[in-house]
């Protein structure tokens, strides 16, 4: 799936959300961003842990999120990326993320190699459809989107 994001100049972006924090539900994302920037990636480890990172533009590069569905298939060993876009009050900002996105009717679950190798599933299999509904129904909140999934 393919969106087109358009982000107009906001005259007060300390009060606004561009986007508001949220891992992507597909496998990978595969973006292109302008030269605005204002893309930020939330760390989850060493020193920085917690911490938001700016994904500055670079011409002619792509960038590559990990989405839940790999969290998911790898059992969690490629974890997906939090991340949030910010506006300005001067620049307008545009973007293309291509999603990979199993079929709706696809059932999703951490691979029976990777739970052999774990000796626990940390997450149960769901119909990619209730994923998504799950997902589009409730407001963006960091990555709570995959306690759907998630075995307790
Ligand atoms: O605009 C961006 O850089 C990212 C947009 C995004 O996170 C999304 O569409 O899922
Ligand atoms: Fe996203």
């Amino acid at each position: 799936m393919v969106n087109m994001n358009f982000y107009p100049t906001c005259p007060n972006p300390e009060l606004t959300v561009g986007v508001g924090r949220h891992s992507d539900m597909g496998a990978l994302t595969v973006l292109l961003q302008d030269g605005i920037g204002g893309l930020f990636v939330k760390s989850e480890d060493g020193d920085d842990a917690g911490k938001w990172m700016e994904i500055p533009p670079v011409p002619a590069a792509l960038v590559i999120n990990v989405g839940d569905t790999l969290q998911i298939l790898s059992n969690g060993r490629y974890r997906s990326a939090e991340h949030r876009v910010r506006t300005t009050n001067t620049q307008a900002r545009v973007s293309i993320p291509i999603f990979t996105l199993p079929k709706p009717t696809e059932k999703i679950g951490p691979l029976p190699e990777a739970v052999e190798k774990d000796g626990v599933a940390l997450y149960k299999e769901i119909v990619f459809q209730d994923y998504m509904n799950n997902f589009f129904g409730n407001v963006h909140d960091g990555k709570k989107s995959l306690d759907f999934a998630r075995i307790n």
